[in-house]
């Protein structure tokens, strides 16, 4: 649940005078917190000075904490008035409206109303409202813009899916649903609706924001950790690679001022050998391998292909070779630190491939502990069964457990734990808080739906964490949860297998790779175009991703759906590589139809099926 913090000021040579009798302030402060839950109150009485009022509102407006100033007195039309001339300066833009909003709520109370010239504005990301001085009078005005002041702070804070929510009841697609939910307390907790609804509320509180903007969101919340970009910026290499002259080539090490023709082989070099430094005249030469170091007094390699084997010894040696061709200073020769000199980079650019990563450390002789986002699974159902186990009436096999582990382990993360927990919200409350004591991500499945069983989100209520969002507008995943608490990040994936598969992909894999350091554009998988091979797929009103196989034809990439597309059917995602990104169907367009372009998310490296 949000948190206000509100600025109470009673403006009142009286009370300045004489504290006690300040009785609007906290009037104020009591419907405050009868009215949000969380709020919190910083207040001050003043006398009616100008400067002084103007002072303390500066340096409330001033502070990050306060969003909403609401004074009370110095309105009216007495000499001493001065609160709204105080006021007007500080604000960056009028509320007109709200002024007027207040007044005719006051007015059907008394006509004296009229003698209030108290204004509303915005100064910063503060709005500012000027109450009358009496408790009645404050009371009937707080009701006046109750409702109204969440929204306005999300308008305020550019808070956009929470706009958009307000937005939709306000114009009906969203039925039903009580005023703000999020920050207007409640009694009574309902899990379905996240504690918003009361018995004819039967739709989801949450919006449901567009793919991209649930992505937006999640990477503009999760913090990036530029550990390992650190790590890869500064590491320079402690060795030389190769750390000797080696040979690029199997052939004959020997002196470049020498000649073709008949030479006798000395040695033999093997890879691993230690460097030969032992004279060698210009008719002499050393048999060696690929690899192997290039003897003191060599400079030159002629490969085995340009010589001709002329006779062995008794022990079967080679003892003398023709050379073919004419040896150059440095052929087949690669110097000291050719690849990688001692002292330089060991990531001309940051590279977050575990492949990639791991193995150039490898090559330098580093072991780095590299830090990786601490990862946790939890898959939440009553019904799920292990799948080692024989079969259970009214249970079935928890196959969401092994895929999302699998697809961290694929793309190179770690699973640090993994629960499976019952539809129970005391044992699921108390595993997520006992888990973020030692994870960054929980990612879970099932449970964030409608049902009453859908623990998921009043869970994260419970626990402080601030939902950012509840539905997404895709198929599937639509239920698709994401809330954080400071530097803790929660994934509610639908429990259907494959909305849990799919969004895993479009989010969970994205979030962890940017804590990870990764760069933008790479924490998605890489988006390709497709050519239809279906005759026609209905789309649905919701844009849908759609498991399919790919086949490319002439060079050309070409995907075919995988079957029937129902959320619980994991068989869609054999021999998927991409989803199909689907729009939402129109009036204008119902079907999606062969040989049309549609962008693709690759799943998989291997995501080519067929060549034909
Ligand atoms: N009244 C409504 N009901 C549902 C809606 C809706 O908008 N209104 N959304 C549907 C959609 S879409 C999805 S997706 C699911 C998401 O449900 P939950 O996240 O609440 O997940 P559960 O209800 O717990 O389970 C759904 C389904 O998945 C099976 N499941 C769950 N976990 C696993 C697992 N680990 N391994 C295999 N299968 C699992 C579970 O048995 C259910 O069949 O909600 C719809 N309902
Ligand atoms: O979004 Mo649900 O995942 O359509 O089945
Ligand atoms: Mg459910």
């Amino acid at each position: 649940m949000e948190s206000i913090t509100f600025g109470i000021l009673t403006i009142s040579d009286t009370c300045y005078h004489e504290p006690v009798k300040d009785r609007s302030g906290p009037r104020l402060k009591a419907l405050i917190a009868e009215s949000f839950d969380n709020s919190q109150v910083v207040s001050a009485v003043l006398p009616d000075e100008r400067d002084l009022i103007q002072r303390e509102l500066r340096k409330w407006i001033d502070r990050d904490d306060v969003s909403i100033i609401i004074t009370t007195g110095g309105t009216g039309f007495a000499p001493r008035d001065v609160t709204p001339e105080a006021t007007k300066p500080l604000l960056d833009k009028d509320c007109n409206q709200l002024t007027l909003a207040i007044a005719l709520t006051s007015l059907k109370k008394t006509k004296f109303a009229a003698l209030s010239r108290g204004v509303c504005g915005i100064a910063g990301n503060t709005l500012v409202l000027n109450f009358p001085g009496s408790e009645k009078a404050v009371a009937e005005c707080f009701e006046a813009v109750r409702e109204l002041l969440p929204h306005a702070l999300h308008l305020i804070g550019n808070n956009v899916a929470l706009v958009q929510r307000t937005h939709a009841e306000v114009q009906g697609t969203f039925q039903n649903t009580p005023a703000l939910p999020q920050l207007l307390k409640r009694d009574h907790v309902c899990p379905h609706k996240t504690g918003a609804g009361d018995d004819i509320d039967r739709n989801s509180p949450f919006p449901m924001l567009p793919v991209h903007q649930a992505l937006d969101t999640i990477l503009d919340v999760v913090q990036r950790n530029n550990v390992r970009k650190q790590q890869m910026d500064l590491l320079l290499s402690p060795v030389n690679i190769p750390p000797f002259r080696a040979s690029i080539k199997d052939g004959y090490a020997m002196k470049s001022s020498g000649f073709s023709g008949t030479k006798r082989v000395v040695d033999c070099i093997a890879a691993g050998d230690k460097v030969n430094v032992h004279p060698l005249q210009e008719d002499e030469c050393f048999k060696i391998n690929t690899g192997a170091p290039i003897p003191t007094h060599a400079d030159c390699v002629v490969q085995v292909e340009d010589t001709r084997l002329l006779q062995r010894d008794k022990y079967g040696e080679e003892s003398l070779v023709d050379i073919l061709v004419e040896p150059k200073s440095g052929l087949d020769i690669r110097p000291v630190g050719y690849d990688l000199l001692k002292g330089d980079k060991v990531f001309p650019a940051a590279d977050y491939s575990p492949v990639v990563y791991k193995s150039l450390l490898a090559s330098v002789g580093v072991e780095q502990q590299q830090y990786k986002p601490k990862v946790a699974i939890v898959s939440t159902g009553s019904e799920l069964l292990p799948p080692q186990e024989p079969p259970v009436a009214g249970k079935i096999y928890d196959s969401n457990t092994t895929m999302l582990k699998e697809l961290l382990l694929y793309f190179g993360f770690d699973c640090r734990h993994q629960f499976v927990l019952g539809d129970d919200l005391a044992t699921i409350k108390s595993c997520l808080s006992n888990l973020f004591d030692t994870v960054d991500f929980v990612i879970c499945s099932g449970g964030v739906s409608m049902g009453d069983k859908d623990y998921i989100k009043p869970v994260l209520e419970d626990l402080q964490f601030k939902l950012h969002f509840g539905r997404v507008n895709m198929k599937p995943g639509k239920p698709m949860t994401f809330a954080s608490r400071s530097n803790k990040y929660f994934f509610g994936l639908p429990g259907n297998p494959v909305s849990a598969f799919v969004t895993f992909h479009l989010f969970a894999l994205p979030a962890i790779r940017w804590a990870d350091g990764w760069e933008r554009v790479k924490c998605s998988l890489p988006i390709i175009n497709v050519s239809l091979l279906n005759e026609a797929i209905e789309l649905d009103s919701r844009p849908e991703y759609v498991r399919a196989s790919v086949t490319s034809i002439n060079g050309q990439l070409h995907a075919s759906v995988n079957g029937n597309q129902i959320s619980s059917r994991l068989q869609s995602i054999v021999g998927a590589d991409v989803l199909i990104h689907l729009p939402g169907r129109t009036a204008a367009k119902t079907q999606a139809c062969a040989g049309e372009i549609y962008s693709a998310s690759v799943l998989r490296y291997d995501f080519i099926s067929r060549y034909e």
